[in-house]
This record gives structure tokens, sequence and C-alpha cells, in this order.
């Protein structure tokens, strides 16, 4: 690693060599501590800088200041504020924080590709490189806390100006305003899945273990979309561990825990705290597997796991992505991979904006989608007179606002039904995000099967998912509608009752939408229907 001058950065640290993923970059120890009970921060730093040898004083005095000061006091403090990095590992939160040389000298990004983070056990802080870096290329870390990591890019740029000075210029403070604002919306997604994770109570990991392990896929998933930091990534696998164990799937928690395992060996070390504390706590819950905390309900043997399979097999295996059909539960229609909000919807990558074939992509993606809006207005355009083109303004989940144009051979004449209103919600199948003519995101409609329109607002529509799914799981007992299975003195199961009449609609919660071996067309096919 070499210390180069680069304008409007400062020092900034260089790859010598080719580093490949994974390798501890360097550790190294402080020379400078103060710890969390130290009460005068000022003279405990300035008795450990007049202690400190010649070379390692003068390599101090190097380090960068962004604080004022008049006096040799103030400047080591100074010098301390700037660089000072914290001790704390993921087991212990109490240890301070010290001055390191070498790492002090690695700029942020917020999409790094290094790692730094303090080894308890041998009392350094290591550096690891989290991708393959290339000789020449600038070595970065992140400045910001786990929670700022997943801030948007206003709120992490006011922080890094407050904190450290810093304008950001990386990879994801850079992008064009469309492309950042759908960045943002992915990031303010995760935040909240972080939060449920935080907030959820141990029993609900056994009262609703498929949705915990859906929030925990849809981690996985955002984290890779991103391109965030790996070391994230272990959480999501950790806690789909965790979930797992709680109910009895002992075969696929350790899969998850060792997939937990090999992203902190990336991105801290084999020898880390974090590999150790998690074992321990592995063996806790699992010699705990028989007591009455846990579930039996999906118990596998740890040596159960199938051999053999594909990748996209293996995964739909390790996700219990088949289940809800086997239990017959159902398809939850929150669920964002099956039915994603418009930022999460694939392309435009190029300026023609369009990914190809639609039926030929969900083969790709080894899935179908189905987009939900709400219709907010509709309009015919005439600019390819003498033909008109319907052109719909929908409200996806996220409330974002976008035109849906009928490029279909009658322009949209075909769905003039009477569920052609403002405030029904459109569902369409395996669509794209299209860059229309004008620079506008939307959705370039072509084939009219692949569109159906619902008599209810979006709203409604998530609130009688909401409640399929609760009488799904709760019980097929007398109080129960065989027609809709809501409940029967649900205050809405008249209302519920008659738009699940529709078998389209019905079948949005059976389909198999990880099966995307055959195109899918309105109206839907289901195989068996539960
Ligand atoms: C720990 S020092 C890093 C080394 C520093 N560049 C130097 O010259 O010594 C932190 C300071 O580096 C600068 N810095 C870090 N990351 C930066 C970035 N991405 N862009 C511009 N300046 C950055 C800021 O001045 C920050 O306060």
């Amino acid at each position: 690693m070499a210390i180069q001058d680069v304008p409007g950065k400062g020092r900034v640290s260089i790859a010598l060599l080719n580093i490949p993923r994974g390798k501890r970059i360097f550790s190294e120890s402080p020379i400078i501590v103060v710890r969390e009970d130290d009460s005068n921060i000022e003279e405990c730093v300035v008795q450990q800088v007049e202690a400190l040898s010649e070379n390692q004083r003068r390599a101090f005095l190097q380090l960068r200041n962004t604080r004022p000061w008049t006096n040799d006091k103030q400047r080591y403090l100074g010098i301390f504020q700037t660089t000072a990095l914290s001790m704390a590992s993921g087991t212990d939160a109490t240890c301070g924080a010290g001055v390191f040389i070498k790492a002090s000298h690695i700029n942020h990004s917020c999409v790094p590709n290094a790692y730094r983070t303090w080894n308890t056990d041998i009392e350094r802080h290591t550096v690891h490189a989290l991708g393959n870096i290339d000789e020449g290329e600038e070595i970065t870390i992140s400045y910001l806390t786990d929670s700022h990591t997943r801030r948007g890019r206003e709120t992490r740029q006011e922080v890094l100006k407050a904190s450290y000075g810093i304008t950001c210029s990386c990879r994801l403070c850079s992008l064009p305003p469309q492309e950042s604002k759908e960045c943002d919306a992915k990031l303010k997604e995760l935040a909240k899945l972080y939060r449920a994770k935080g907030n959820q109570e141990y029993r609900t990991l056994v009262l609703s273990p498929l949705e915990q392990l859906r929030r925990a896929e849809r981690m996985t998933d955002l984290h890779k979309e991103l391109g965030l930091c790996q070391d994230a990534w272990s959480l999501p696998y950790s806690d789909a561990a965790e979930i797992l164990i709680c109910n009895g799937d002992l075969a696929r928690a350790g899969a998850f825990a060792d997939m937990a395992i090999s992203v902190w060996r990336i991105y801290c070390g084999n020898d880390c705290t974090q590999i150790k504390a998690f074992r321990t706590f592995l063996q806790l819950l699992q010699q705990g597997h028989d007591s009455q905390r846990v579930s039996k309900k999906w118990s596998t043997a740890v040596n159960e796991c199938p051999r053999g399979l594909g990748p996209k097999k293996w995964e739909d295996w390790l996700w219990r992505r088949e289940d809800p059909y086997r239990q017959g539960q159902l398809v939850d229609l929150r669920t964002r991979a099956s039915f994603p909000d418009f930022a999460s919807l694939p392309g435009p990558i190029s300026s023609d904006g369009f990914l190809g074939d639609s039926d030929i992509l969900a083969e790709e993606r080894g899935r179908h989608w189905c987009f939900l809006a709400e219709i907010k207005d509709m309009s015919f355009l005439t600019f390819s007179s003498p033909n008109k083109h319907l052109q719909m303004h929908v409200e996806d989940v996220d409330k974002q606002k976008i035109p849906l144009i009928f490029y279909t051979e009658f322009g949209g004449e075909e769905v003039d039904g009477p569920n052609l209103e403002v405030g029904h919600t459109v569902a369409v199948l395996n669509v794209q995000r299209h860059k229309f003519g004008d620079g506008a995101l939307g959705v370039h409609l072509e084939d009219p099967r692949k569109l159906k329109i619902f008599p209810v607002s979006l709203q409604n529509l998530l609130a009688l998912n909401d409640r399929v799914q609760h009488f799904s799981t709760a019980s097929t007992g007398p109080k129960t509608c065989h027609a809709c299975a809501v409940g029967r003195k649900e205050k809405n199961h008249k209302a519920d009752c008659k738009l699940l009449r529709d078998p389209d609609l019905r079948a949005l919660f059976v389909i198999e939408w990880e099966d995307s071996a055959r195109p899918l067309r309105f109206p839907l096919e289901v195989e068996k229907e539960s």
C-alpha cells in the first residue's frame, strides 16, 4: 500500500499490487487509545502523544487535523478527533477508540472496496479487501455507521460533511438523479427491513417463520442489487439461520450459518471475533432446539441438505421457496420479489432502454413477477395519429406515480370494460421499466394479455391480502368461508368474497411465481388451486 496526494482528497492509500477478495491487506495496533471510561480525553491523548517514540510522533503529527488549534494540546486532540477509529467489535461495543497510522490514511467511500474492524482477540485493527482490488486502485473504507450506510444520498452527504468535512463522490453518491432516487428508495426499504428485524420479538420467528425468511431474503436481494458492502450480507444470512433453527430446520440453518461465516471470513478473517461468537450462538440454539422456546414445524436434521442441485434449485430449497404451495399457504402480495414496486422492476440499462423479451427475461431471472399499481388518471394520446394510445398514470405500492402507455394492437381499446376506472388496480405481468422518448420512465405495454384490472384500490387489495394471509394460516374451520377462505364473520367478508370470485385474483395467491419455464398471461392458469 502506498500513500499518495490527490487534490481534493488529501493523502489516499493506493494498492501497490492486485489484492484478491478477502485478503487481509494489513493489521495494526493503535498508537493512542482512549477508552470509554477515560473521563479527560485531552489529558489522556496528550500523555500518550508525549510518550511516543520519535518516529511514531512524527507519523502522528502528519495525520489529518480538521479542528482548529492554537497550542500543542489542542493540536493533539484535534488529530485524535479527526482520525480516531472505533475499537468496538461485534461483541464488545465498549472498547473506545484509537489512532492507527496506516488505517488513518484510508479515505471514505459509501461503497468501499475494503473493510476495517477491530479484532479483540489479537488486539489489532484488520483491513480486508471486500472485492478484488487492482494495482493502482485507491483503497477505501466506509466511515459511516451501519445505520447511516442505509440512508439516502442527501443524509449521507450531510453526515459526512458535518463529521469529516467530506463531499463524497463515490459511485453511489455520483449516480444521475433518477438512478439516485431509485437507489435511495431501495436503501429506505432496506432500512425498514432492518428496523423490522430489530423490533421483532423472538416468538415471531416461530409464529410467522416464512414471513421472516422472506424478509431476510429480500434484505439479501437488496444488498446485492445495491452492491453494498458485503459485511452487511452476513446479517440476513445469520438472521435466516436463526429463523430456521427456531423452527427445527437444522439442515438449512447449517447452510446459512456457513454462508454467514464465509462472508465474515472475507471481511474480517478466520480469526475474527464475529465468527467465534456466531459459532457459540449456533451451538446454544441447536442445544436448545428441543426446548419449548422453539418449534419443530420445519424439522430437518443437520445432514439433510440435498446434493447435486443446480444454483437456482439450491436457492429455492435454501429459502424454502416452494413451501407456500406444499403447505397450502398462500403467496403474500406484499412480497416484493413477486410483486415489486416500480423502482425494483428490471431495466432500463441503455438509452433504448429495453432488456429484451420479457418471457426470456423471466426465464433468465428464474421467476415471474407482477407489478401492482392503482389507476390515478387516464387519457388517450394521439401522438401517432390516427392511432390512439391509452395512457394511464398509475401509483405503485410506494406511492410512485408513473405513466403506463398502451402500445397494444388497438391502443388500449382491448381493455375497455367495467373495470377500467380511476381508483382500480392494474396488475401487469413481467413488466420492465421503460424509458420513453421524452426521457420519462414508465411502463410500455404491448401485449394486452399481460394486464388485468381489478375493481379495487391498491390499498384495499393489500388489506384483502392481509386478511387472506391471516385466514390461510389460521384454520379452515367452520368460521372460514369455503369460497374465499376469509372468515365469514369478518366485516369485509362480502366484498372480499365477491372480489375473490375472479379466478385471476385467486391465482395471484397461488401461482408458482418461481416457475418461470412457461410464459405467463391473463387469464392465469393455475395447476392446482388451494
Ligand atoms: C482519516 S483521514 C484520511 C486520510 C486523509 N485523506 C489525509 O490526507 O490524511 C480523514 C480525512 O480525509 C479526507 N477524506 C476522507 N475521505 C474523503 C473523500 N471520499 N473525499 C474527500 N476527502 C476525503 C477528509 O478530509 C477526512 O476528514
